[in-house]
């Protein structure tokens, strides 16, 4: 049968990087989705404001939501100090599958617990499961309609404490109106706006980051 596109992605990383390499791991991806076939990863242009959030933040605890092919999981992960606790959720299996290969072909599989399931389900669970009461930095980059219902559960459940960073994908497109209406209008977040590309396009999209004030 037909590979799936992330299976295609899988390829051209086996094919064109280094394994261990986590740079040239990113920069296949990249290409792939230049000259290949579009992709739904934050890509270049906005990894760049990713990396700059997780070199400032230096983060002890990550949590990202939505690994899809772990392209994100990869810039993440490479930027860490060795001992930092990273946890990143993903619900489908076959995207979960190949995000594994490319995640341990840049040779960063030691610094990421990847689970499989759903955010809304594994929330709850955290402290429990890993150990962890606070995270000091979430990627939120899954299904749109989830970042806010998410945030509630990281605030009913206790993982945010003050100082948490939480850096949100494609507030403009697809779009994130709920999430962005109440992370800029709730008195416990000071929210900053930066503004990019959508992967790979010239379409307008951005990063928000939401500072938690405790
Ligand atoms: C139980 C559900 C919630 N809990 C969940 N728990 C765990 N994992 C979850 C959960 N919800 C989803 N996931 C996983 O995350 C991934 C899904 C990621 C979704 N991302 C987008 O939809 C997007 C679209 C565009 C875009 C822009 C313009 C276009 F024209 C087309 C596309 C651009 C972008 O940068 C985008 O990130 C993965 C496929 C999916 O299995
Ligand atoms: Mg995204």
């Amino acid at each position: 049968t037909r590979s799936t596109r992330p299976q295609r992605m899988l390829k051209a990383v086996q094919k064109n990087a280094i394994r261990g390499n986590p740079e040239s791991v990113i920069s296949a991806i990249d290409y792939f989705c230049k000259h290949s076939e579009w992709a739904m990863n934050v890509g270049d242009e906005k990894g760049c404001i990713l990396d700059s959030v997780v070199t400032e933040v230096d983060p002890s605890t990550v949590l990202e939501l939505g690994t899809y092919c772990g392209y994100s999981t990869v810039r993440i992960a490479r930027l860490l100090s060795p001992g930092t606790k990273f946890i990143t959720v993903e619900f489908n299996p076959a995207s979960a599958e190949v995000a594994r290969k490319i995640i341990a072909y840049a040779g960063l599989q030691d610094k990421v617990t990847l689970v499989e399931g759903a955010s809304g389900d594994l929330i709850p669970q955290i402290k429990k499961l890993y150990g962890i009461t606070t995270f000091d930095f979430i990627f939120l980059d899954h299904w749109k309609d989830r970042y806010l219902p998410d945030i509630k559960l990281f605030e009913e459940y206790g993982l945010l404490g003050k100082g948490s960073v939480l850096l949100a994908d494609n507030v403009i497109c697809p779009g994130t109106p709920e999430y962005l209406e109440y992370v800029r209008n709730s008195p416990r977040y000071e929210s900053r706006y930066y503004p990019s590309h959508l992967e790979y396009t010239k379409v307008e999209d951005g990063l928000e980051k939401s500072l938690f004030l405790g």
